[in-house]
């Protein structure tokens, strides 16, 4: 077994509950309230811009030029492609391109991607893989098992979400990041395989709590 389907199954109990999360069946089934979705998508935006600057310093981290290509292409894809998914659903819901890039981010979304840029910064380029990887496959997971039910994929406002996510451009991505985390893993020694899989299990947690803040719009506990 591979280093990341270790990691995968291990994880499976909250990977499970990221799927079975309210938030993530309500856009699968169509019934999740517009306002969560619209303040999931403002503070996903923000999450996005720090999330881009990831594959960023991948580039620089990298040892070889076709990974170095590689983090530009997923940073491409990142700011050109996804972003631009949550630039029109923002058109949609009447929020203008700076009120998006200037809203305030809540409590998770700074913890989640402080916690991420910090690791990405400091640590190895395995562990910069490690931070960002349970992001990639879990949406792309999500994205294709919502994919498969009828008709969820043309619903009217989450239908593009489903869309995105389980595409075969977004599938090959996850999947080259899933391979980099595997080559880059091997012959470490047990203490970096450990260290890699405590950021793995800190980030698939953070997903966990990145659908929950947004099905609570949970902004920071003081008005002030
Ligand atoms: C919080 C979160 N996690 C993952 C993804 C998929 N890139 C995302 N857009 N937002």
């Amino acid at each position: 077994m591979t280093f990341s389907q270790r990691l995968y199954k291990k994880l499976q109990p909250i990977w499970r509950k990221n799927h079975a999360h309210p938030f993530v069946q309500g856009i699968g089934d169509g019934t999740l309230d517009s306002d969560k979705f619209r303040f999931f998508m403002i503070q996903d935006y923000l999450y996005l811009i720090d999330y881009a600057k990831l594959f960023a310093i991948g580039a620089v981290k990298a040892n070889d030029l076709n990974t170095m290509g590689k983090f530009a292409e997923l940073l491409d894809s990142t700011m050109n492609e996804e972003m631009s998914l949550h630039r029109e659903y923002a058109k949609k819901f009447n929020i203008s391109l700076e009120e998006l890039e200037n809203a305030e981010p809540a409590p998770t979304t700074l913890a989640y991607t402080h916690y991420m840029l910090a690791a990405g910064q400091s640590g190895s380029l395995a562990e910069l893989v490690a931070a960002l990887l349970p992001c990639m496959w879990s949406y792309n997971e999500i994205g294709t098992e919502l994919n498969l039910r009828p008709g969820a994929s043309e619903h009217e406002l989450y239908g593009e979400w489903i869309s995105m996510y389980s595409s075969s451009e977004f599938t090959e991505l996850t999947n080259w990041c899933i391979g980099l985390l595997d080559e880059l893993a091997e012959g470490k020694p047990q203490s970096e395989l450990d260290k890699l899989e405590e950021i793995f299990l800190h980030t698939t947690r953070f997903e966990y709590m990145f659908w929950d803040m947004a099905y609570h719009q949970q902004m920071w506990p003081t008005d002030e």
